[in-house]
């Protein structure tokens, strides 16, 4: 079979194509099933058109070249890439349960023990992650994904970048989940992921990012300023971890391996408790 320095040479003609999993701006995700081992994925197909257009190629390559490096149980892998000549091919691992924001929308928000297993496990990739010197930058639930054990996966390393970065990103996401430095177009560092995991749990346990509102200008405001209102089914444990997380000056945000030691973490999450089954109804 075709060879390129050892790798096996993909092809379409690889994959029997399944039902679309979801469609973006550059193109589509198919379930998809290899031929040869049966073995199931979920295959992104982008449009060269677009991405050239739309001048993200940059950006692509390295989605391709970070998440192929990265293996990490709550890190969806990349298999693979290819492409033909009008598309881009990704070969990637298939979350059976799909994204968080979908759960988090049906249940409307967590326990909190569920919470501090997600909120463990996403520090624990994070740390890998960090270790590898990758900032995601945009972890967010649209790019959390739930496997057959109903274990998270951080997805989508589109936004991701080598540390330290300052490149400006064009806002085409959501501001929720913006850091002060972020706001200000200044260089940020990995200290924006554990921003981002503080906003993340504060969503988790409440249902809504905790800088939310109709305006720009005042999620902005509210990011600068930190200005957060807790429910009070929110316990107190997990607004000190929240308040620790949400830290204006990005050194000095709590580090991801202390987060693993606070006690939200080690009384609701203590190591070795899985994320709970749902039994989501298979909305047709
Ligand atoms: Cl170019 C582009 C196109 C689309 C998207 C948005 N999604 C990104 C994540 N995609 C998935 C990836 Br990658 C890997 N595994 C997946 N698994 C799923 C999935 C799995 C199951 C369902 C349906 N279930 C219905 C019942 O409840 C549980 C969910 C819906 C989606 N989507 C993905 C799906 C598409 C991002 C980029």
């Amino acid at each position: 079979e075709p060879k390129k320095d050892g790798k096996k040479l993909w092809a379409i003609t690889d994959f029997d194509l399944g039902r679309p999993l979801g469609k973006g701006k550059f193109g589509s995700v198919y379930l998809a099933r290899e031929k040869l081992s049966h073995y199931v994925v979920a295959l992104k197909v982008l449009f060269k058109s677009q991405i050239l257009s739309s001048d993200i190629e940059h950006q692509v390559r390295r989605e391709v070249e970070i998440q192929c490096r990265l293996r990490h149980p709550n890190i969806l892998r990349m298999y693979g890439y290819f492409h033909d000549e009008k598309r881009i091919y990704l070969i990637l691992e298939y979350a059976k349960h799909g994204a968080l924001y979908r759960l988090l929308r049906l249940l409307k928000k967590f326990d909190e023990k569920t919470a501090a297993i997600y909120i463990r496990d996403l520090t624990k990739a994070l740390i890998y992650c960090h270790q590898k010197k990758v900032i995601h930058r945009d972890l967010k639930p649209e790019n959390l994904l739930i496997g057959h054990n109903w274990e998270l996966k951080i997805a989508d390393f589109g936004w991701s970048v080598h540390s330290p970065s300052s490149r400006r990103m064009t806002l085409c996401g959501t501001l929720d989940y913006l850091s002060p430095e972020m706001v200000d177009s200044k260089p940020h560092s990995y200290a924006v992921d554990i921003w981002s995991l503080g906003v993340l749990c504060y969503e988790l346990l409440v249902g809504l990012p905790p800088f939310e509102s109709t305006d720009h200008s005042l999620t902005y405001k509210k990011i600068r300023h930190v200005i957060i209102k807790y429910p009070d089914y929110v316990s107190e444990l997990a607004r000190d971890l929240i308040g620790k997380l949400l830290v204006i000056k990005p050194e000095d945000r709590l580090p991801l391996a202390k987060v693993l030691k606070h006690p939200w973490i080690v009384q609701n999450a203590p190591e070795g408790t899985k994320p709970p089954p749902f039994d989501i109804a298979e909305q047709k």
